[in-house]
């Protein structure tokens, strides 16, 4: 269970960033993170793992309240949190399963992880990942051989070895085709329901958000103005998350296209008929 509570941020120079932003994720829950550009979605999710500090409010993964924690601490709790970004960050040369078993190095001491010896359970738990992203066959080929959508695959199978308790995605579809990009969501929700993880999801496509997260939250100028079921997201809840413009087209096209997609809404149905969907449903 993520609890963020009063949470702001004020860049050096800048403005707020973040301003009182409080919110629960709990275990198994994926949220999807929408608002207009420079809302502060990047700096909530960065808060979160203290890659940006923030400025006043907490943030607490289970009991441990992250923005106390410093050195040996923060590293710890970072090993729990699972990042997955947008241009993937893998080491271009390095295998799929190389790439995979850094996600363990917050385990590993720092000369076992130079040398590459990784413990075998490390080796096992990284088979297993890629054996559920669908890419077993794949674990001795460099990360350049592939494609974009494997790649994301990897950036998955790397964050989940690392068994954490949240993953952290920052636009995790922003460079794939839209096929591709209902695959990844799905993939990202399917394994949070299985491992009972948190997830926090920046998304642009506010579509694909409504087709696959149980959750959205709309950032308005670093404040929540949202935080419902994607049902409750209509054209005023648009408006006042992005502001005056005709959302209903972008409504309506959601819909046509989760009528093409029969696989990706039983999959949604499935798992929310497993979780309990948020109960506060409100549109400020
Ligand atoms: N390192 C920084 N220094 C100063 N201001 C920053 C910094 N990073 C972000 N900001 C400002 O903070 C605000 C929120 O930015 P942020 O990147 O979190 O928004 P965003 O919703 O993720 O935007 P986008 O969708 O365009 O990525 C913006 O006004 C931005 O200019």
């Amino acid at each position: 269970m993520l609890t963020i509570a009063g949470l702001s941020k004020r860049y050096a120079k800048g403005d707020k960033a973040l301003d009182d932003v409080s919110l629960g994720v709990p275990a198994g829950q994926v949220v999807g993170l929408i608002g207009p550009s420079g809302a502060g979605k990047s700096t909530l999710i960065r808060c979160v793992n203290r890659l940006v500090e923030p400025t006043s409010g907490s943030i607490r993964l289970g009991d441990t309240e992250i923005t106390r924690l410093g050195g040996a601490g923060l590293r710890r709790a970072r090993r729990r949190m699972g990042m997955i970004f947008q241009e993937y960050a893998l080491v271009e040369r390095l295998t799929v399963m190389e790439n995979v078993l850094s996600g363990r190095l917050g385990y590993v001491g720092f000369w076992r992880a130079f040398l590459r010896r990784f413990p075998q359970a490390d080796i096992d738990r990284a088979f297993a990942v890629l054996d559920r992203v669908g890419l077993l066959d794949h674990v001795d080929k460099r990360a350049d051989q592939l494609s974009g959508g494997q790649r994301q695959r990897v950036g998955i199978a790397r964050a989940l070895v690392q068994e954490p308790d949240i993953l952290l995605v920052d636009e995790p579809t922003a460079s794939l085709d839209p096929k591709t990009s209902r695959q990844i969501m799905r993939l990202i929700v399917e394994v949070c329901a299985e491992r009972q993880l948190a997830a926090i999801v920046n998304i642009h496509d506010v579509a694909l958000a409504q087709m696959f997260v149980q959750r959205i939250i709309g950032l308005r100028a670093g404040r929540v103005v949202f935080d419902g079921p994607p049902e409750a997201l209509d054209t005023d809840a648009l408006t006042t998350i992005y502001g005056e413009e005709d959302w209903s087209r972008t409504i309506r096209e959601a819909h046509d296209d989760a009528a093409n997609e029969a696989a990706a809404q039983e999959t949604v149905r499935a798992l929310r008929a497993q979780t309990k969907p948020p109960t506060v449903a409100r549109a400020l």
